[in-house]
């Protein structure tokens, strides 16, 4: 796969802001480059929105990139397999007899990626979640080459999470050009473990996102909630992407 310049954003686990902080960096990104692309290999959970079925991170994802809005199958470019039912992919692309090919997979990030300038890649659910043929969103991440970003979702027990995911992607020879320490839940000894974290996470802090309002943070996320957690974080400097 050619080198290409953006990032890989993984999460600690399920639900702890990828999105947000994927759409939040697509902004950043098109501060500097004109072209921003967003990829995501697989969906899974579809909703009625405005009539039609739709994926939240779609959405939100095409509507972060001023580039892919303009694009009348954006969603089907960002995501080549976008599943009905909010469960673990590979189980409901089975229930469903759909095949999660990663040949489509890698060769759908590939053409976004050559149209593009910067490309910011959200994975599935946590660093490392079974497709079929055998692959994962780790081997994903590995494949496409890309720079890695954290996502730590605070809440007691993400130190185990974010420190054994670190092991993984050091381990897949990925670098890993920083964490965003998202506070989506309310946490005892919040910044003691931010400290903890900074201390045991080879790489920077880009950011420390607070807990927003329910109001404001609603999914699909609005150009406001993502300009507001972008003004929470940064991003990587040259020499972490370099690593
Ligand atoms: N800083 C925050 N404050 C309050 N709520 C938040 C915050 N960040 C995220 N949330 C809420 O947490 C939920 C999960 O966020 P998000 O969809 O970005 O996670 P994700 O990691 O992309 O999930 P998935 O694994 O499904 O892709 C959303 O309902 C969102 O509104
Ligand atoms: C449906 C959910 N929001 C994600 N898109 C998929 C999460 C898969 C998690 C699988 C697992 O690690 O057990
Ligand atoms: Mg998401």
């Amino acid at each position: 796969m050619p080198s290409k310049f953006g990032f890989f954003i993984t999460g600690t686990d399920t639900e702890v802001g990828k999105t947000l902080v994927s759409g939040a960096l697509i902004l950043k990104l098109q501060e500097q480059h004109s072209l921003v692309g967003a990829y995501k290999p697989v969906v899974a959970g579809l909703q009625e929105i405005n009539g039609q079925l739709q994926n939240e991170d779609l959405m939100t994802l095409s509507m972060a990139s001023t580039y892919l809005s303009n694009l009348s199958d954006a969603n089907q470019q960002i995501c080549p397999y976008q599943l009905s039912t909010p469960a673990a992919p590979h189980l409901v692309a089975q229930a469903q007899k759909i095949h999660l090919s990663y040949e489509v997979m890698l060769s759908g990030y590939q053409q976004m990626a050559e149209r593009t300038d910067a490309m910011v890649v959200e994975g599935v659910g946590g660093f490392k979640v079974p497709f079929h043929d055998g692959k994962n969103s780790a081997d994903f991440a590995k494949d496409i080459g890309l720079p890695v970003i954290l996502v730590v979702g605070m809440k007691l027990g993400c130190i185990n999470h974010a420190l054994l995911t670190v092991e993984a992607i050091e381990h897949r020879g990925l670098v890993l050009a920083g964490w965003v320490a998202n506070c989506n839940n309310d946490m005892q000894l919040l910044h003691e473990n931010i400290d903890t974290l900074k201390t045991l996470i080879p790489a920077p802090l880009l950011g420390v996102i607070p807990k927003l309002n329910q109001s404001e943070i609603k999914t699909p996320y609005s150009k406001e909630a993502l300009t507001k957690a972008a003004s929470f974080i940064q991003l990587p400097s040259d020499s972490s992407i370099h690593a």
